[in-house]
């Protein structure tokens, strides 16, 4: 499925290069994704494409390289720095507390503390609030949640996924990194997440999706950016590739570097 991404470059990363003692886990990888595109990021295990979201996340900090936003060059020296320049990830565990309601989850962190200043000082939050906001983020993404205060451990698989990924827009991120978001789905809820996925890159937000689903891939991203041992092996548009063409890539057995755009 190709759609038309919005033209302006939100995220680029330039010569990243990182290191685990003798181990150069990325050697110079560059990439970019404009506002609204939704780009895989493939690889075979061992690829690198964990520490470059680490890297993209402020979890680690690249060794060499430089990560832009819009154009500016940013230090991303933690997760609340990478999230302050508008970055969320989705990890593979969610982060979402399964004993907490939904509006609890959505707002894990980042309570809204009550207007009074007496109440306040007593540390209570504004749970109206809360839950107006939730819902209209929900709304913003058509949410099939049944109810705002159902507790997390009540949701199914693509509904968790649901909500952790309303976490990552209401705080008005604009590009979302998910970790392999379908990996544990069957295949109805999956479909939703990547209804999800197309619904928010429609909305403008850039995502990057680590994959090794080629099918959803296929289904869901505009472009694909393969990592083979830490290098970038191709930057490739879904429409001018097939399944099997990612898979030699993916594999080493073809490489698609000299076709990369300058
Ligand atoms: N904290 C670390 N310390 C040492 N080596 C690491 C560390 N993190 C990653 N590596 C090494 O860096 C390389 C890239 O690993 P990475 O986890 O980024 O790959 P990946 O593509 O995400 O793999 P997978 O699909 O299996 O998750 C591997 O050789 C890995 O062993």
């Amino acid at each position: 499925m190709v759609r038309t991404a919005l033209s302006q470059t939100i995220l680029e990363v330039k010569n990243i290069t990182k290191r685990f003692g003798g181990v150069e886990a990325l050697r110079g990888v560059s990439f970019s994704v404009k506002k609204g595109e939704v780009v895989g990021l493939l690889g075979d295990n061992g690829a690198g494409k964990s520490t470059l979201v680490r890297c993209i996340s402020g979890i680690h900090s690249p060794d060499e390289g430089e990560i832009l936003i819009a154009g500016k060059a940013v230090k991303l020296d933690s997760p609340m720095q990478a999230r302050n320049a508008g970055i969320e990830t989705v990890f593979q565990d969610l982060a979402i507390i399964p004993e907490f309601d939904v509006v609890q989850n959505l707002y894990l962190n980042r309570e809204i503390r009550s207007a009074n200043p007496i109440l306040r000082w007593f540390g209570w939050l504004d749970s109206k609030a809360m839950a107006k906001r939730s819902q209209k983020s929900l709304n913003r993404l058509n949410s099939r949640i049944p109810s705002l205060t159902e507790k997390i451990s009540n949701l199914s698989g693509g509904q968790r996924q649901a909500v952790a990924i309303a976490r990552a827009v209401s705080w008005g991120a604009e590009i979302v990194i998910m970790d392999e978001p379908t990996a544990a789905l069957g295949v109805e809820q999956s479909a939703q997440v990547n209804e999800l996925i197309r619904l928010i890159s429609s909305q403008g937000v850039a995502v990057v999706l680590i994959s090794h689903n080629m099918q959803h891939v296929i289904d869901t991203c505009d472009r694909a950016v393969v990592l083979y041992q830490g290098r970038c092996n191709a930057d490739v548009a879904i429409g001018d590739v097939d399944k099997n063409t990612l898979v030699a890539l993916i594999t080493g057995a073809a490489d698609m570097t000299l076709a990369q755009p300058a």
